[in-house]
Parts: C-alpha cells; sequence; structure tokens
C-alpha cells in the first residue's frame, strides 16, 4: 500500500500524477448534489462522505448519539469519522481525478473543534484526539490539490437542512449551523485559524438548484485545471 518515505512521510505508490479536490462547506450547503453533478463526468471519481457508517457501526449510531449528548458522545463520534476519512484519503484511485466530500482537515478543524470550543467536549477527549490527528498529517501523506469551498448562508443550510429532513439532524438549531459556518470561514476565507493545505476555490451555493449546476458547469475547467479531463 505504501511503498515509499518523502519529507519523513508514508506516501502512496500512485504511478501517475492524479488531481485529488476535497468539497468542503457547512451541513447541507449542497456538497452532495455537487458530487452528483460531477460524477457523471467519466474520468472523475467521487467519493462521498461515509455518513452511513457513522450512522450505523455494527449496530451503534455514533452519529445520533452525538447529536443526542456531544459531551459524552463527541469523541465516539469523531474518532470514528478521523478513522473513516483516513481511510477514504487512503484508498487506491480509481480515476485521474478523484473529489471528495470534506476531509480529516475539516472533521478536526471544523467539527472537532466546535465541539471543544463550545464547551461540549472535554479537554482530556480534545487532547487525545489533537494527538491522534498531529500524528496522522505528520506522518501520513494526504494528497490535496485544490479545495472548493462551497459558501452558504447558516441560513440557506437550515432551510435545506430541514427538508432533507435526516432523523439525527431534526434537533440541530441554527445556531450550530452559524458556528460551523464562522469556524469555516476563518480557515478558508480570512486563513486565520489552521493551516489551509491547498489552494481554495470558492464557490457562492445559495442560489437554486439550476443556478447551481449552471455555475458548477462555468467552473469546471478551474476545478479541473492541471488534469486532461
Ligand atoms: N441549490 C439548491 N437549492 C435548493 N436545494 C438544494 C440545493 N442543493 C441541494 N439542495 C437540497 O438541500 C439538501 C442538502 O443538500 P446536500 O447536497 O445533501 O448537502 P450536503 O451534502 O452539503 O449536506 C438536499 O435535500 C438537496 O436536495
Ligand atoms: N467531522 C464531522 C463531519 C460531519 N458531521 C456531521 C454533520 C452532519 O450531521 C453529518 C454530515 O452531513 P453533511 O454535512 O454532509 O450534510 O455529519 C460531524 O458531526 N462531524
Amino acid at each position: 500500500m505504501f511503498s515509499y518515505f518523502s519529507q519523513g512521510k508514508l506516501v502512496r505508490n500512485e504511478k501517475e500524477k492524479k488531481l485529488v479536490i476535497f468539497i468542503e462547506g457547512n451541513i447541507a450547503s449542497g456538497k452532495t448534489t455537487c458530487l452528483e453533478y460531477f460524477s457523471k463526468t467519466s474520468n472523475i471519481e467521487v467519493l462521498t462522505e461515509p455518513v452511513s457508517k457513522w450512522r450505523n457501526v455494527r449496530g451503534h449510531n455514533p452519529l445520533g448519539l452525538m447529536y443526542q449528548d456531544p459531551t459524552r458522545w463527541g469523541i465516539t463520534l469523531q474518532t470514528y469519522v478521523q478513522l473513516t476519512m483516513l481511510d477514504r484519503h487512503l484508498s487506491t484511485m480509481s480515476a485521474p481525478v478523484r473529489m471528495m466530500e470534506r476531509s480529516i482537515y475539516s472533521a478536526k478543524y471544523i467539527f472537532v473543534e466546535n465541539l471543544f470550543r463550545s464547551g461540549k467536549m472535554p479537554e482530556v477527549d480534545f487532547a487525545v484526539l489533537s494527538e491522534w490527528f498531529e500524528w496522522i498529517t505528520q506522518n501520513i501523506a494526504i494528497p490535496v490539490d485544490l479545495i472548493v469551498y462551497l459558501q452558504s448562508s447558516p441560513q440557506t443550510c437550515h432551510e435545506r437542512l430541514k427538508e432533507r429532513c435526516r432523523e439525527e439532524e431534526k434537533i440541530i438549531p441554527l445556531e450550530y449551523l452559524e458556528a460551523i459556518h464562522q469556524l469555516y470561514e476563518d480557515w478558508l476565507i480570512k486563513k486565520t485559524s489552521f493551516n489551509v493545505p491547498a489552494p481554495v476555490l470558492v464557490i457562492p451555493a445559495d442560489d437554486d438548484l439550476q443556478k447551481m449546476l449552471h455555475r458548477y458547469e462555468e467552473n469546471r475547467e478551474k476545478i479541473l485545471a492541471g488534469s486532461n479531463v
């Protein structure tokens, strides 16, 4: 699986240079819809977030538990998110371009950070997750060439979230989406909080579906720059 070290990190052995793009954004900002659109292009591999795993690990639902009692179950969910995202990052690419929903970075810089800052994650849980995250990112190369940030207002996300009606998310208040939004803005727009591992392309994402699909098409070249797709 890993065949050589580069700058002290384990690196996957891919024969040709491939393009890896993260699609980042708030909950219900339209990431999956965006990925669905690009999945129709041949030579693009799309990886959605493994939410089904987060809702069912050996019969348990860490996502649901986390929303019910974040202080008790936040670390349980986020440990599993970290593992499943790492597994996604390290999986063998089946096409020259990979577009993946979120990343191990946003899991830590947005969701873990939010749990901790809002006082819902005990300091010891945050410390353990941070140690894991730092070990992983210091020892394993996580390929990424571009981050596409779907920038949407928390209000829009709240409307879309209600429409999507995922059982576990019914209790999410607007304030939660506002906090996630602020963390994303600090990370990817102001660039004042954490390391940004690749250039960022910002796509405004509040418009209706038709306009959004048109906007994705307009941005296709920018997104796929450097690839032959
Ligand atoms: N541009 C849009 N306008 C209106 N509704 C949208 C738009 N994009 C997505 N949706 C709907 O909003 C909900 C969340 O979209 P989704 O793509 O699942 O977001 P995410 O993957 O970011 O959570 C879904 O019900 C989806 O059909
Ligand atoms: N590190 C993470 C990543 C995601 N979640 C939650 C947020 C949503 O309820 C769900 C993913 O849905 P999406 O944003 O793709 O609509 O998982 C989390 O709590 N921690």
